[in-house]
């Protein structure tokens, strides 16, 4: 192998190496466990018998997203899986075709745009408060527990539906809106396991709604979001902390060397600052290591703390990805498009579900797992078979009583 060098977990067996671990664990799990033990770049057993890297390494990650261009490029079997889920679109195009079409796609998913995609998105997330208001009022009592992924994979699929209809294929909408409702979904996960920081961030919603109605405007718009602390800290945090895409899979078109942020030790006792990469080497590069990288968000790292961002505690030489210096979104030329489109979403939802309701915790939470389901989805341990899961209790506001 050309990475003998490299330390890495003991392949479990000859077919399938680490694959086992890596993509049967709770996400992350295997990955933290790898990082923590060799580094930021580990070789571990793919199958039969071979040997991959896994990179979370920032320079590293840099040099194969951004700087490289085409240079590493979308696996094969990526791609294909791409074109089986939504189609020859975006996410399986390469080279000249990928060029053309990004072109051709970039004007849905600007900045302008997105400013009038937010209307959507309210009354998206106000039609699903509408179902449940309903269905407490039917109930007798002032609240219920909803199964959050089986509303908000709807409304997330009416707001994409609404907004990027022109541009793209309904096998689209699905594929992409399966990204947005979950990380909406661990974004209200973590607001109802803490009541203080919900009830912050109510209380910053409360005073914009005052700012709004003062000048005479009928609901939030992208500029209120983008001037509320807490709230675009909340969004940056759930993004860090549940990147719902879980790898990102490479392929070097040409011999390489792969620049390091920090020098590892090889086996052999020596110190490596640089890989050599031959012609065809796969790679994954992990979004899930990378965001917990503690030179770049702190010591806390592990902990989900929208505060690191308001203290200005996140830091980087090595600037990556669309937003907040994170891996979520991926890197340089086949970067997400739907960055802002996400973002924006997101922080409606949000604004939406705490101006109507308060989220609580219920015991099942006691079980949840970080499950790899083409995307990071809620499940609860034991109750695989009920696919994504996780219910939380729904109480309306007095203002909505
Ligand atoms: C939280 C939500 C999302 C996350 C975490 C996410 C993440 C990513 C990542 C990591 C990639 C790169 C994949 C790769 O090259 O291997 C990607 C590509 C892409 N994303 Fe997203 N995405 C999200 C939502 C969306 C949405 C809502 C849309 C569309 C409305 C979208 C549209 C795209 C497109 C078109 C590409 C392909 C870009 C290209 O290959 O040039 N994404 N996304």
């Amino acid at each position: 192998s050309p990475f003998w060098n490299i330390p890495g977990p003991e392949p479990k067996s000859f077919l399938l190496g680490n694959l086992g671990e890596l993509l049967q664990k709770p996400v992350g799990l295997a990955e933290f466990e790898w990082q923590k033990t060799y580094g930021d770049v580990v070789r571990f057993g793919a199958a039969l018998g071979t040997d991959q890297l896994m990179i979370a390494d920032p320079k590293a990650l840099q040099h194969i997203l951004q700087s490289s261009g085409y240079g590493w490029r979308k696996s094969p079997v990526r791609r294909e899986m791409a074109r089986l889920t939504s189609g020859k679109g975006l996410a399986w195009a390469d080279g000249d075709v990928h060029t053309r079409q990004r072109k051709i796609m970039l004007p849905g998913f600007r900045a302008p745009e997105t400013k009038f995609f937010v209307p959507f998105f309210i009354s998206s997330a106000e039609a699903m408060c509408s179902v449940w208001k309903a269905a407490i009022a039917k109930s007798g009592s002032q609240s219920d527990v909803f199964n959050f992924p089986d509303y908000i994979s709807r409304a997330t699929l009416d707001a994409i539906g609404q907004s990027e209809e022109p541009l793209l294929s309904r096998k689209n909408f699905d594929f992409w809106r399966t990204r947005d409702y979950h990380t909406i979904c661990w974004a209200m996960y973590e607001l109802a396991r803490q009541p203080k920081l919900q009830a912050k961030l109510r209380n910053e919603i409360q005073a914009m709604e005052e700012t709004i109605a003062d000048r005479g405007n009928s609901d939030f718009t992208l500029q209120d979001f983008e001037e509320m602390p807490l709230l675009v800290a909340m969004s940056k945090e759930t993004l860090r902390y549940y990147p719902v895409a879980i790898h990102l899979y490479r392929t070097a078109s040409e011999d390489d060397r792969l620049p390091l942020s920090k020098p590892i030790v090889g086996k052999s006792g020596k110190i490596i600052t640089e890989i050599p990469i031959p012609k065809g080497t796969q790679v994954i590069g992990s979004i899930q290591a990378y965001n917990r990288n503690k030179d770049i968000f702190g010591e806390d790292s592990f902990e989900f703390n929208p505060n690191r961002w308001i203290e200005g505690r996140v830091q980087t030489d090595t600037p990556l990805g669309v937003y907040a210096n994170l891996a979520t979104f991926a890197s340089g030329m086949r970067s997400c498009l739907g960055w802002r489109f996400t973002v924006a979403e997101l922080q409606a939802f949000i604004v939406v579900l705490l101006r109507n309701f308060q989220l609580e915790s219920t015991p099942k939470l006691a079980g949840i797992r970080r499950e790899s389901a083409l995307t990071m989805v809620p499940t609860i341990e034991g109750e695989l078979d009920k696919g994504s899961q996780l219910p939380l209790k729904v109480t309306l506001l007095p203002n909505n009583l």
